[in-house]
């Protein structure tokens, strides 16, 4: 069904009687940073494309609502012509009604010193709360994109409290890190950023992530073979995107917006409106594929193929470097989901307390296998196999 309204709109590729009805788009945390620098992107077209209405559903706490009200100004004063309509609510349900697409932005950041797994007891909780409003009343086939941290465990979460959705319609975001990947390779190559391609985030979007340059290419050809730097690569390139969210922090004061709106943009459109054949990083739910544990968000090289279809990339080569630092953010991920089991409908209590994965870590960190085993020993059988996989691997 198309729209017959009447005006004409400058800059528009397309006619306002070609326009697609409204989509209901509803962002939490729409007064934050990055809140900020999203909505109004979404509000130009950026997002779901240049021929489609958009409604902007905005959803803050209650401290939230006079900033919010700034917001809704300056979205009406930027007279945006795709823009139908914007509401404010501090009600999840009302919030997220027959959204089709839900953008989880609203969760406290971390300052300086903090890893974003500390956020997992201030934030979690929202995200239970979220996903069983989406629960009863999104679309039926609304795409949530979770950006509030830690990212991926509290798509988990959302999704377990959400159950008649699929856990498919949930995605962590890893997209910020693939473009810090991305521009990395293309500064060091000297080329444009848009002549690489295939640079993989696999695992946590947190510090133990897996930037990985195995498949990338510059120019189409495959990149070290022209970087020919695996020093650079380990030694540089993996940390520092790792550890990238940090950086801002230190030199900015606060955390990453406008580049993490940027990357939720792109995710979404590229969800939306399909990406021809190029891979990207989205955090989904594992099905056991390359050997991760089902059921966790583990990032991985995606297809989208648009209209919200996507498709991992499947048996790519795995040298045993990648294989180890895949099972690392791997194991960081259970324990997160391990420390949250409290908030995931029909999972046993909290069965592993954080001393007892410090002490598991400092003793593989330490090469003390014999507590290693016995630490493992009381563990519940999933983190058994990744300890025993982890051994394996060392
Ligand atoms: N995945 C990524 O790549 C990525 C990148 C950057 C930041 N982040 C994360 O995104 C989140 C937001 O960052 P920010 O810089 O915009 O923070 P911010 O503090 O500027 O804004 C957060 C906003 O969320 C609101 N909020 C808090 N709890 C809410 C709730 N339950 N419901 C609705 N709104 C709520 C707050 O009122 C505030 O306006 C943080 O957790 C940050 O760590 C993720
Ligand atoms: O690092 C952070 O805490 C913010 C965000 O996740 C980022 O990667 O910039």
């Amino acid at each position: 069904m198309r729209l017959g309204a009447h005006r004409s709109v400058r800059g528009l590729s397309t006619k306002m009687n070609d326009l697609l009805p409204p989509l209901k788009v509803a962002v939490t945390g729409a007064a934050g940073q990055i809140g900020y620098a999203l909505v109004m992107r979404i509000a130009s077209g950026e997002m779901l494309g240049k021929d489609q209405l958009v409604e902007l559903s905005l959803i803050e706490t209650e401290a939230g609502m006079s900033p919010l009200r700034g917001v809704m100004m300056e979205l009406e004063d930027g007279a945006f012509p795709l823009l139908s309509k914007v509401t404010a609510t501090t009600d999840l349900q009302e919030g997220f009604g027959d959204a089709s697409f839900a953008m989880l932005v609203g969760a406290t950041p971390r300052g300086k010193g903090m890893e974003r797994s500390d956020l997992l007891s201030a934030n979690a909780k929202i995200f239970a709360d979220q996903g069983k409003a989406l629960n009863e009343t999104a679309a039926v086939n609304a795409k949530v994109l979770v950006v509030g941290n830690p990212a991926n465990t509290n798509a988990l979460v959302a999704s377990e409290n959400a159950p008649d959705m699929w856990p498919e319609q949930f995605i962590a975001m890893t997209r910020l890190d693939q473009s810090r990947a991305k521009a990395l390779v293309a500064e060091k190559a000297g080329v444009p950023v848009k002549d690489v391609d295939r640079v993989i985030i696999w695992g946590n979007h947190s510090a133990t992530q897996y930037p990985d340059l195995s498949h990338a290419r510059i120019g189409g050809k495959w990149a070290k073979s022209i970087l020919k730097d695996d020093k650079w690569i380990k030694e540089d390139f993996i940390p520092r995107v790792q550890k990238r969210g940090a950086e801002i922090i230190n030199a900015k004061g606060s955390s990453s917006a406008a580049s993490a709106a940027s990357a939720a943009i792109d995710a979404i459109r590229d969800l939306h409106q399909g990406s021809d054949e190029e891979w990207l990083s989205n955090a989904i739910v594992s099905d056991g594929s390359y050997g991760v544990t089902k059921g966790i968000w583990y990032s991985v090289p995606t297809v989208c193929n648009g209209d919200s279809h996507y498709r991992r990339v499947q048996r790519l080569p795995i040298d045993e470097f990648s294989a180890k630092m895949m099972t690392r953010t791997e194991m960081e991920l259970i324990e997160e989901r391990d420390s949250v089991r409290h908030l995931l409908p029909g999972h046993e209590a909290k069965p592993v307390s954080w001393n007892v994965l410090e002490s598991l870590h400092d003793s593989f960190k330490a090469g003390d296998m014999a507590k290693v085993d016995k630490i493992a020993a009381d563990l519940p059988a999933s983190m058994k196999k990744s300890v025993d996989l982890a051994k394996a691997q060392a």
